[in-house]
């Protein structure tokens, strides 16, 4: 069975080159992502072209996510790249360190020495280095390290209880979000949005850059756990990042947040994606915990679109082998869990017409065995919709749009197909010609059932009127 659950993988130094993206892709990533917190725009480009170019090769769709860094406070880098703290040493924060070592490193924030003071706590690296402030003393934070291990370049910085004073959006994000729009990113991601404000002002400046891609809103802190429903009324998909908002909220508070979120996403008719530390511990390991394995299976249990890999991908030993490990766990799960939120869009009443068509459709998949779907859709509003009523059947975007088949690599169970049509065709042939499409991939074999979603004129978004129910192979509804 097709896997529903798309992967997201972070890029970065561990799969930057040819061989390693092609694994990456024949081990099933649906979305790259690529972290402006890292590297520089010349890297993210090239990655963009050359996973498309491979993309291309597999002939495959392949969505790019452009995740800005945002206002996060950030060490500087080390001479030898890393280092190794050990707990009750010193340790000093220096806004004018160029070059860290083992006493010190830079920031790239100066005004953090105004926002702390002494008995301050500093969380490094998503919680995992904590340093308590002994004294501020002009440009320089001298700390003591509390709790000790590897720092490595350019980790994130974070004040236990929160409370970053900068703004949302940074004048580095600003330049950012123009290369993003240049690469064609199918996906924005803005980090630390406290409202609906600051998604409208990064969709401004993405589409004054050209920019056509989707906004994502990364739920990392207190404020947008409470802002929520303005957050998505405004956003295409949410990201549960977890690792900023386990600082922000406590590492407690995170499962039920990343349930409810998930669940309210849902309902809202918007993606969302369960990202950081899911298969943390194969960073350095080929295989992944007991706990990382049940971390992913109950997000596809939550309902998440998709599950995400950070470090995992972008700079550690294994992976492939992560991603290997994330396609079987959810593959598994989804082999025996219940469809979520199945009834949902049955039971509430009906928006539209082509909310109605994917409520027809998942009735149908719930009455008879039918072995895909097959949805004609210009701007993915169809296959959105199908998505949101979460079939257990696969659902294959047919589309000639290349933006609508990058950017529903995101949605749960939905799967691009390059497909050809204008408006002159004749409905019937479209459809034979897009049952035809579906045998030749394998989904459908003679004497399946599949349902076929159209809308009239062809070729036009938004027009998605007709349930078609046909039995694969049988000439007599051919015309
Ligand atoms: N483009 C990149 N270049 C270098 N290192 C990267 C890149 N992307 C990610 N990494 C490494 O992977 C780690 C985890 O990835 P990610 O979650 O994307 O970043 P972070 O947690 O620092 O925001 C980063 O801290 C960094 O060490
Ligand atoms: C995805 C996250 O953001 P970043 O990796 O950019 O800090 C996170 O905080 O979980
Ligand atoms: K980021
Ligand atoms: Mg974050």
């Amino acid at each position: 069975m097709i896997r529903r659950t798309k992967i997201v993988a972070t890029l970065g130094p561990a799969s930057s080159d040819v061989q390693v993206i092609d694994r990456l892709i024949e081990a099933g990533v649906d979305v790259v992502r690529l972290n402006f917190s890292h590297g520089s725009p010349e890297d993210h480009v090239q990655r963009a072209e050359m996973v498309r170019e491979r993309a291309r090769a597999h002939g495959r769709a392949i969505g790019v996510l452009a995740d800005l860094q945002g206002p996060k406070i950030r060490i500087g880098k080390f001479a030898d790249g890393k280092i190794h703290l050990k707990e009750g040493e010193p340790f000093i924060l220096d806004i004018h360190c160029s070059m860290g070592d083992q006493t010190r490193v830079g920031v790239t924030y100066p005004q953090l020495v105004s926002d702390v003071d002494r008995g301050a706590t500093l969380l490094l690296n998503d919680g995992m280095i904590v340093l308590w402030v002994e004294k501020v003393q002009g440009g320089e934070i001298h700390t003591r390290v509390v709790q000790g291990g590897e720092l490595s370049n350019s980790k994130g910085i974070n004040r236990a209880g929160g409370g970053l004073t900068a703004p949302t959006l940074t004048d580095k994000d600003r330049a950012d979000i123009i290369t993003a729009a240049q690469l064609e990113a199918d996906y924005l991601a803005v980090s630390f949005p406290r409202s609906a404000a600051d998604m409208d002002e990064a969709r401004r400046l993405f589409r004054e850059a050209g920019g056509h891609g989707a906004l994502v809103a990364k739920i990392e802190r207190a404020e947008a756990v409470d802002a929520i429903e303005e957050i998505l009324a405004v956003s295409e998909a949410i990201m549960v990042a977890r690792g900023d908002l386990g600082v922000e909220i406590g590492d407690a508070a995170v499962p039920t947040v990343q349930k409810r979120i998930i669940a309210l996403a849902q309902k809202h008719n918007r993606l969302s994606i369960t990202a950081t530390q899911m298969m943390e511990s194969m960073i350095h390991q080929p295989i992944p915990t007991r706990a990382e394995v049940s971390d992913v299976a109950n997000a596809v249990l939550d309902g998440t679109d998709a599950v995400m890999l950070s470090a995992e991908t972008a700079s550690g030993a294994y992976p492939v082998e992560a991603v290997a490990a994330m396609d079987r766990t959810c593959r598994e799960v989804e082999r025996h869990a219940p469809s979520t939120n199945t009834l949902q869009i049955i039971d509430r009443p009906l928006a539209g017409v082509d909310e109605t068509i994917a409520a027809a459709a998942l009735l149908a998949t719930l009455r008879s065995s039918i072995a895909a779907i097959a949805a004609f859709t210009e701007s993915g509003s169809t296959a959105l919709w199908l998505s949101r009523a979460n079939p257990k059947v696969p659902i294959y975007a047919l589309t000639p749009q290349v933006y609508t088949r990058r950017k529903v690599t995101l949605y749960r169970g939905v799967h691009p197909v390059n497909f050809p049509q204008n408006r002159h065709d004749d409905p019937v042939q479209v459809m034979r010609a897009a049952e035809d499409e579906l045998r030749r991939r394998g989904a459908v074999r003679d004497g399946d059932l599949m349902l076929i979603t159209i809308g009239e004129p062809i070729g036009s978004p938004g027009g998605t009127n007709t349930l078609k129910l046909v039995r694969v192979g049988d000439v007599t509804h051919r015309g």
